[in-house]
């Protein structure tokens, strides 16, 4: 059996918005607008390279939710699999493979070009965000509970 990798992807939430970063690499990609993270490690969970890659990449702390039901291939060999992920501190910047950054509210996820495997679940996790059926993560971080 031929080992698949598995790459994590983080919808990563903060008041009731879902970032979106637009990759600066590979050039087949670059351009292209994806759920930030990358490869699991060996001996990692995909939850703990998740909060690795998004600390990494856009320099926050975050606290993996709920695994959004489905995987997608990018290429042979490789198996994306997709985590809700709560903002807990720090302000996300494009630090490294991504040039851009949106957060986009339920309605606005059409407004960027996502790449075709990560759309469905985007469109989930919109779904979710619009019903607020995730918990914990439509408030904006930092701000006190009021409901
Ligand atoms: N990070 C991420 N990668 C995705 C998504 N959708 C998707 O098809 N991919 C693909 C692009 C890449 O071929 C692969 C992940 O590679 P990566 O470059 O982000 O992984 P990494 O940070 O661990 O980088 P490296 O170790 O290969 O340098 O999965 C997504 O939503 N997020």
């Amino acid at each position: 059996m031929t080992d698949v990798r598995v790459v994590v992807g983080g919808a990563v939430l903060d008041g009731g918005r879902l970032l979106a970063a637009r990759r600066s690499a590979p050039a087949a990609l670059a351009g292209r607008w994806e759920l930030p993270g990358g490869k699991v490690e060996p001996g990692e969970t995909p939850e703990e390279a998740l909060v690795r890659e998004l600390r990494e990449e856009l320099g926050i702390e975050t606290e993996p939710l709920d695994r959004i039901p489905g995987e997608w291939a990018p290429r042979p060999g490789l198996v994306l699999r997709v985590w809700t992920a709560r903002l807990v501190s720090g302000e996300a910047r494009p630090l490294q493979d991504h040039d851009e950054l949106r957060w986009l509210a339920p309605g606005q996820e059409d407004e960027v070009d996502w790449l075709d495997q990560d759309r469905p679940a985007v469109a989930e996790v919109m779904r979710r965000l619009g019903a607020a059926e995730v918990s914990g993560a439509l408030y904006p971080s930092g701000a006190p509970y009021a409901p």
